[in-house]
């Protein structure tokens, strides 16, 4: 029975724990799956690379506003695809080789494992590991309903709709998240006839109310959205096409066909092909492994010496940079088990890279509204990029920075952008909440370039009508 002073379950955040300080040191690397994980090759990473292409296709129609005429001629979605794919298939490929061939202290199983105690694991093909420590960084995989044609070589996740061959004409999207919002807008501005469906009224659930609702009017514009609508079967129609068959909340039923079905309809963790119970793992009702805040892994609430866990088994957010934070915590822990440190979790964004962009940190306005311990110590800003110069520049008329601060401290409490660059521009609030930093000295100490786009941020923080001290900056 191999023995090994480190064991890890996934190969996506997983695989930057071993440091140099495990050289010359028995490591198990353990990933039933494609070496890296799902941000390099499924997720973030060659979504982006779909989402930028598509930014530009979609360009035509916003240039005419502006007086430039610009026309389309063609996307060669193949192309797009192997250059995209092309250069993510190497990089798995050669972390796959360095890990494999290139350490002698690290063994690559490439298996699913599932654990049979604490520190001990037995793979697929029956080889039985133990460990001195062990990180569980097993990620999550996309869950599709239990309904008739999910098994249609025209129904896709994720997983495999973006090495699809050919663009496809018309593509029914369904769900009302983040991976729903990103590939319609992918697959409108590559040029698809797209129908997104969601079962509920609101698109983004979790996403402050203003920008849902201003992100569907402006996804409305862009695709056709279809809201109140449940999945009920994809029906073969004997073509190469298919029909996406939905039931309405009134009972109605709405049939779309399409070439291509996109079932984005949510993500689990997969901590239920672990074995997790045979180890004594807590796992939340969500099914995320029960951590504490140094990330060790709890059985019967107490925290076990040796056993960590991180990314999307362990935490509720699903976003790589939070991944990628633990795994430093946990990689330091691993290596001091003296000096444990904690995670910290404060001011967490996250942004949707859709057309518009979303980007967004900290309380929504309702959570604001109801957490305050007086409703009236909120205050809220609703800036629209339209009204900056350099909105102006872009003729802009969707983009807007909304701002929720406590009133008698300045605290910023939430921010939420949806436009062009929602993304970057977000980053200098999630900095002032992170350092507690108040929105009038935000906006009125550090200079802010005229006229860049981030002025939009600016004038949303001086809108604030928070309560200013007599020696603040002016
Ligand atoms: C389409 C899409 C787009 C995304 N875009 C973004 C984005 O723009 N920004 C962002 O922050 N996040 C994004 N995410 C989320 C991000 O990809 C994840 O949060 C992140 O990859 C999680 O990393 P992880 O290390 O926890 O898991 P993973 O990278 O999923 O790694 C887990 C690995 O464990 C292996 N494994 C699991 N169980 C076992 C087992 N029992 N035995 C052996 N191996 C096992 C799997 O094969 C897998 O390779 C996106 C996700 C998707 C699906
Ligand atoms: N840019 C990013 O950071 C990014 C991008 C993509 C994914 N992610 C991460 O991946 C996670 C998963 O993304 P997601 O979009 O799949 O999940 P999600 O939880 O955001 O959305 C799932 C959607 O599917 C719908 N749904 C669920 N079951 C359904 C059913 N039976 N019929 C019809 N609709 C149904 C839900 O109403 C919801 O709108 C996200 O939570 C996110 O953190 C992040």
């Amino acid at each position: 029975m191999p023995h090994y002073e480190l064991a890890i379950i996934g190969s996506g955040s997983g695989n930057s724990l071993i440091t140099p300080y495990w050289d010359g040191k028995r490591v198990a690397l353990i990933d039933g799956g494609v070496f890296g994980g799902t941000c390099l090759n499924v997720g973030c990473i060659p979504t982006k690379m779909f989402v930028y292409p598509a930014g530009l296709a979609a360009a035509p129609a916003e240039a005419r506003r502006l007086g430039v005429d610009l026309n389309l001629d063609k996307v060669h979605w193949n192309g797009i695809r192997d250059r995209i794919f092309g250069r993510i298939d190497a990089i798995s490929a050669s972390g796959r080789r360095y890990r494999a061939d290139e350490l002698d202290n690290v063994d690559l199983y490439e298996e699913h494992a599932r654990f049979t105690g604490p520190r001990s694991l037995r793979t697929d093909s029956g080889v039985e590991i133990t460990a001195d420590q062990v990180v569980v960084a097993a990620g999550s995989r996309a869950v599709v309903p239990d309904v008739e044609g999910m098994d249609l070589p025209q129904v896709h996740t994720s997983d495999t709709v973006m090495r699809v061959d050919g663009l496809p004409r018309r593509v029914v999207v369904v769900g009302g998240g983040y991976i729903a919002a990103e590939f319609a807008g992918v697959f409108a501005g590559l040029g698809s006839d797209v129908t997104q469906v969601n079962r509920s009224e609101r698109l983004l659930r979790g996403h402050d109310a203003d920008i849902a609702e201003r992100f569907a009017a402006a996804a409305a514009e862009r695709w056709t959205l279809r809201t109140g609508f449940a999945i009920q079967s994809v029906e073969d129609n004997g073509d190469g096409s298919v029909t996406a068959v939905f039931t309405g909340r009134g009972g109605g039923q709405l049939r779309v066909p399409a070439d291509l079905v996109l079932m984005a309809t949510g993500r689990v963790p997969n901590t239920d092909r672990l074995g997790a119970e045979a180890a004594g793992f807590d796992l939340r009702d969500d099914g995320i492994l029960a951590v504490d805040s140094r990330l060790r892994v709890l059985s019967g609430g107490e925290p076990l010496p040796g056993v960590y866990a991180l990314g999307d088994a362990a935490n509720p957010y699903q976003l790589k940079h939070v991944a990628n934070r633990e795994a430093r915590v946990v990689a330091h822990n691993l290596e001091h088990p003296d000096r444990l440190r904690s995670i910290d979790y404060t001011a967490v964004p996250s942004a949707v890279f859709s057309n518009p962009q979303i980007a967004s940190v900290g309380l929504t306005e309702e959570e604001a509204r109801s957490g305050a311990a007086s409703g009236s110590d909120v205050v809220t800003a609703l800036q629209e990029y339209g009204s900056t110069a350099y909105g102006w520049a872009m003729e802009d008329q969707e983009g807007v920075v909304k701002l929720i601060a406590e009133r008698s401290t300045g605290r910023l409490l939430g921010a939420h952008i949806l436009g062009h660059e929602a993304s970057n521009l977000i980053q200098p609030l999630v900095q002032a909440m992170y350092q507690e930093t108040p929105v009038h000295v935000l906006a009125r100490g550090p200079y802010w370039i005229h006229p860049a786009l981030m002025e939009v941020v600016e004038n949303a923080l001086l809108a604030l009508d928070t309560d200013v001290p007599a020696d603040a900056p002016l």
